[in-house]
């Protein structure tokens, strides 16, 4: 599904992503994790086309995306979803979620992204700037879904929110995957449910890839070292 090949990337003189090699199988959940500044948000950056390659490849769903623009990115199937989440706070839930679907041939809203996030149904004509953080984490994601994506690049989802609406949106995310098998590369600080979502890992330190390995099978104990400040 993607495949990224000996990717290098800089911010100016500042090599930030050294040969990073890397791979999001069909229908798989893989975690990216790492310290703060490591360079998880610049790889999700370059994978979405809003942070260039200095080299390597990066293959989706059967093409070379190395060079494509962002919007042909998401029209492709990669949908990306930042930290901070990006939705617009001055447009209601229900404008916000109509934005993504301009992307698809549907009319309305689908009704699995109510079911997925049953309070977004609840808030419709609210502003996005007047939910909480744990709603407009939900949101974002929603957003993102009406778009049909195959692939979901998440960045912290668990940031900031309260630990149910945590627990929420990582059941939401393995119906995202097992249900409407979107594969799914997160990254997270959050150990804990990284490990419970992600079949897979990696772990970045100071750009470059040290350790990957299965999450069912590893100790959750030793990767932590690596991740923890
Ligand atoms: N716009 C920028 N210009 C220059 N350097 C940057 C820029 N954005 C990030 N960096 C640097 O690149 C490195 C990687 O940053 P990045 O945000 O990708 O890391 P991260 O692992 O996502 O960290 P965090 O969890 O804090 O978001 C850091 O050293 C950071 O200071």
């Amino acid at each position: 599904m993607l495949k990224v090949e000996g990717l290098n990337a800089s911010y100016g003189e500042s090599r930030v992503l050294w040969n990073v090699n890397l791979e999001v199988k069909p229908g798989e959940g893989v975690a990216l994790l790492g310290r703060n500044g490591v360079g998880k948000t610049t790889m999700l950056r370059v994978l979405a086309g809003l942070h260039g390659v200095q080299d390597g490849k990066l293959l989706f769903d059967g093409s070379d995306i190395t060079r494509h623009a962002p919007h042909k990115r998401a029209r492709g199937g990669l949908a990306y979803v930042p930290q901070g989440r990006g939705i617009l706070p001055h447009l209601t839930v229900e404008e916000n979620l109509l934005m993504g679907l301009n992307a698809t041939q549907e009319k309305g809203i689908p009704d699995f992204i109510y079911d997925l996030f049953p309070v977004l149904k609840e808030m419709l004509h609210r502003k996005g700037g007047n939910l909480s953080g744990g709603q407009q984490q939900q949101l974002a994601i929603g957003r993102a879904l009406t778009m049909r994506p195959k692939m979901l690049l998440l960045d912290e989802p668990t940031e900031g929110i309260q630990p149910n609406v945590v627990q929420q949106i990582g059941e939401a995310l393995k119906v995202v995957r097992n249900e409407l098998k979107v594969s799914v590369l997160l990254v997270e600080q959050y150990l804990d449910f990284a490990w419970n979502f992600a079949e897979r890992y990696y772990v970045l330190q100071r750009g470059v890839i040290t350790h990957t390995g299965e999450t069912h099978t590893d100790d959750v104990d030793t990767v932590s070292r690596f991740i923890t400040v």
